[in-house]
């Protein structure tokens, strides 16, 4: 059975277009010839229109009598490279020597193809080029999706606010790093914005019109790890049913944002360490390498200085990741943001709700000297579910910060004696109480405690529980 897709022969020789055309025409569905160079830019347009792009092309490399140098074939690789990327071109001269196949393949084609040619060997190297292809495709299709995603995503983006002296020194050092390319590392509690941020740097680079592509190293096991990021061929693994395109090769010409770094396994933190030093990556199953260009950003609520000492983290690629380090204060330590988010939330969900609620100064200085464990996460919580339930047209501060899905029965009440000031011991008796209050139910604990669902299952890890 023919495949589906269409080849182009380029080859000022009309035995070499005739033999060509005979012997593909048996395998593929549509299989274009022409003997001047001059015509490819109209046939892949046609093709485009006619919805049979050009999947490869078979390019002769000179075209003027007598001419050996292979300088024409790089010309026309290039412009075919500048009106269609995803095009692989095969390249093809009668003068064959290692030096011109080698800066074919370096200028961009994916093989060399000496003539007079085997024909086996030749279809080995169509085939390939067609699953080259194909593979092109796939990456500029999911780039795109990823963009419209990110489009949509970011139309509806929350607000980063901030105007206490630790938020602006924030925002200044984002603004001065963003401008660069710079590896960057943004360290601070669950519910600090470190996503956000990362979004912010993105959008503030020179990359923005790039994909904004993040792992959350946190969701998934060790063996999972490696083909999200570096991708699969189809047969690697049993479960590999299908090549897959890892996120590194996704980000190509954007950034690359890893969510709690401090979760990848050393194993794993070698291969990523390797693919930021080579700036090359190798699919499971794969023998080609893959060039990567990408800003790497990471986020961690982990110290990954202590990690390396306890022999946790790696300190190579530590030094690699942080070049600029951008750690977010808790939200506990800049009172001061506390009335910018509380009316930034209250309008949000206020509009949200379709519920016209104004705060008391008793109740600001409540919500202000709160201590906020789950940091700006647990305050926009607390103020939707305060929108919520609110029946005046005041906000119900009690309803937002002593009902029992903040503090829980367990953990000490507003105002309460603490018998201890250990904040580890007050998250674990926190958390206990959430589970309690939700019967155990771990995703509705995990939201009342302002956290997502990876950084609960952490802490249950954590404390045993
Ligand atoms: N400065 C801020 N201004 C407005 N909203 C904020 C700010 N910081 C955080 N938020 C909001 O708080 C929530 C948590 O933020 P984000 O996911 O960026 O935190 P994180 O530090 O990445 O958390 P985690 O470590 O749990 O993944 C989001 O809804 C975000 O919009």
């Amino acid at each position: 059975m023919k495949q589906a897709g269409s080849i182009l022969v380029v080859d000022d020789n009309p035995d070499i277009l005739i033999a060509a055309r005979l012997l593909l025409k048996q395998h593929y569905q549509s299989v274009k010839t022409t003997d001047n160079p001059f015509d490819i830019e109209g046939i892949v347009n046609e093709q485009q229109q006619a919805d049979q792009p050009i999947d490869v092309i078979l390019l002769d490399m000179n075209f003027t009598q007598d001419s050996i140098s292979g300088q024409e074939g790089f010309y026309w690789l290039k412009k075919i490279a500048a009106q269609d990327p995803t095009i692989v071109v095969l390249l093809m001269t009668a003068y064959s020597d290692i030096q011109l196949a080698v800066d074919a393949i370096k200028a961009g084609a994916a093989d060399f193809i000496a003539k007079p040619w085997q024909n086996d060997q030749l279809l080995a190297s169509v085939a390939a080029a067609f699953s080259h292809a194909k593979d092109k495709r796939q990456v500029g299709q999911l780039k795109r999706q990823t963009q419209g995603l990110n489009d949509a995503l970011n139309s509806n983006k929350f607000a980063f606010l901030g105007q206490s002296d630790a938020m602006l020194k924030v925002f200044d050092t984002i603004e001065r790093a963003a401008q660069t390319d710079a590896n960057i590392l943004i360290t601070g509690e669950s519910g600090t914005g470190k996503e956000l941020t990362a979004h912010a740097i993105h959008q503030q680079s020179l990359r923005h019109s790039g994909p904004f592509i993040s792992v959350d190293m946190g969701a998934m096991s060790a063996s999972l790890m490696e083909s999200e990021l570096f991708g699969h061929k189809k047969g690697a693994f049993t479960d590999a049913k299908e090549d897959r395109v890892g996120r590194f090769e996704l980000a190509g010409g954007g950034s690359l944002f890893l969510d709690e770094l401090g979760n990848l396994p050393l194993e794993q933190q070698v291969k990523l360490l390797a693919a930021l030093q080579n700036r090359q990556i190798t699919p499971i199953g794969g023998s080609k390498t893959i060039d990567v260009d990408i800003r790497l950003i990471s986020a961690t609520n982990d110290n990954l200085h202590e990690a390396v000492g306890e022999g946790r983290f790696r300190q190579d690629l530590l030094y690699r990741i942080n070049t600029v380090e951008i750690a977010l204060p808790p939200l506990r330590e800049r009172h001061q943001d506390i009335p910018l988010l509380v009316d930034y939330y209250l309008n949000h969900f206020g509009q949200k709700y379709k519920r016209e609620l104004s705060v008391s100064n008793s109740s600001m200085q409540a919500l202000s000297s709160y201590q906020w464990p789950g940091n700006v996460r647990e305050l926009a919580h607390a103020i939707e579910r305060a929108v919520i339930l609110s029946t005046g047209t005041e906000l119900d501060i009690g309803s937002v910060i002593s009902a029992p899905a903040t503090t829980g029965s367990a953990a000490p009440q507003q105002g309460e004696q603490y018998d201890t000031f250990n904040l580890e011991e007050l998250e674990h008796r926190a958390i206990r109480a959430a589970l309690t209050h939700f019967q155990g139910n771990v995703s509705h604990a995990a939201k009342a405690l302002g956290l997502t669902r990876g950084a609960m299952y952490r802490r249950l890890e954590k404390y045993g529980l």
